[in-house]
């Protein structure tokens, strides 16, 4: 459906995309996360046709889109700086692809029926848009989008300006309509929770290159590089040495899984596969140094007494007092190998 071939857009010295290849298929939902300034805006603005590229090629259904303009690509667009219209009410806003491709009014307004019934605003058609609340709004953008059937949404921040309650019960939603529809999905978005609950694939960058593109559940187990890791909110990161399935560390042994790269490497270790033991059957002394409870688990930090702390998750009736002194088993299914970051 979408192939971009070493696109490359520069501002000045700086490529805000350094030459990204990125194939999204029929049917598929992709979401592109990463920091702010690490291209994601950009990428989706080349395949929009908003923003030229110095080099390589963006290709819809086979075809090379240089020199298409924008409302000739077939695309569906909801970007943040493409908000509705004010003096319009709902069923004018969400025609106004129709219109402008020159649909009659009976198939206008029969469209418009169909797709607020979809975005679960039914008979909203005659509603101002200046009195719907937020995720009104953008259920009204999203239908607008949707309206003239593109061969890709793309959808920049969806769900940005919303509060989370809503955004996570919204994400679910679009998941399930795309899933029904049919729909091939470009979005971009910063926040990592919202990319993984909608896509079938997560495409991880970070200045202007593709760090890591996966099945959410792959990239979530298994981060390709440190980069990847801490993005994801993964701090316990360590130097290690590693022969064979053993990880050699300032936290100790760790047992890493069969078929880990081998030598100096940096060692993730997910809170999940920290076990407490009694003190005495450690190697390494550790001092509990906080506890933070998130429901029926606890977030505990530990300290060891050389190198940097480590975060244990375990459930509330395991959890140990503050400033108790425990020992740590590793759990080898928890334990990544990290890969280079690269250049
Ligand atoms: N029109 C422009 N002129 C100059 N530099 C630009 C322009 N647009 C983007 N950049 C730069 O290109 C890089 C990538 O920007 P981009 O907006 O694509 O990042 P982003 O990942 O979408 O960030 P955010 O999450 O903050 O929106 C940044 O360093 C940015 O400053």
């Amino acid at each position: 459906m979408l192939r971009l071939d070493g696109a490359t857009v520069r501002f000045g010295e700086r490529a805000a995309l350094d030459a990204v290849d990125l194939e999204v298929a029929d049917h598929e939902i992709v979401c592109v996360l990463g920091p702010s300034g690490s291209g994601k805006s950009t990428l989706l603005r080349a395949v929009a046709g908003l923003q030229p590229l110095d080099r390589g090629r963006v290709l819809l259904g086979g075809a090379d889109q240089s020199g298409v303009p924008t409302h000739r690509r077939g695309l569906g667009l909801m970007f943040q700086d493409h908000q509705l219209f004010p003096q319009r009410d709902v069923g004018g806003n969400v025609a106004f692809g129709l219109r402008m491709r020159g649909d009659g009014k009976a198939e206008r307004a029969e469209r418009v029926r169909e797709l607020l019934e979809l975005v679960g605003l039914p008979g909203a058609e005659r509603r101002s848009v200046a009195a719907l609340s937020g995720g009104e709004q953008q259920r009204v953008a999203l239908a607008r989008a949707l309206a003239p059937r593109p061969r890709l949404l793309m959808l920049d921040e969806p769900l940005g300006q919303l509060d989370r309650g809503l955004r996570e019960r919204l994400v679910v939603e679009l998941r399930q309509l795309f899933g029904r529809l049919g729909t091939t999905v470009l979005a971009v978005t910063h926040d990592q929770g919202e990319a993984f609950a909608l896509a079938d694939r997560v495409v991880v960058m970070r200045d202007g290159r593709i760090a890591q593109s996966g099945a959410p559940v792959d990239v979530w187990s298994r981060p390709a590089t440190e980069f990847v890791a801490r993005f994801l909110g993964f701090d316990n990161v360590v130097a290690a040495r590693v022969s064979g399935t053993v990880a050699d560390t300032v936290w100790g042994e760790v047992p890493v899984p069969e078929g880990s790269p081998q030598g100096e490497r940096r060692l993730l270790v997910r809170p999940g596969g920290v076990g407490l033991v009694p003190a005495e059957e450690g190697r390494v002394c550790w001092t509990v140094e906080s506890r933070t409870f998130r429901g029926s688990r606890v977030a505990v930090r530990l300290r060891p007494a050389d190198g940097p702390p480590l975060e244990a998750e375990l459930p509330l009736r395991e959890v140990p007092e503050e400033g108790a002194g425990v020992g740590v088993a590793f759990r080898a299914e928890d334990v990544v190998v990290l890969g280079d970051d690269g250049p």
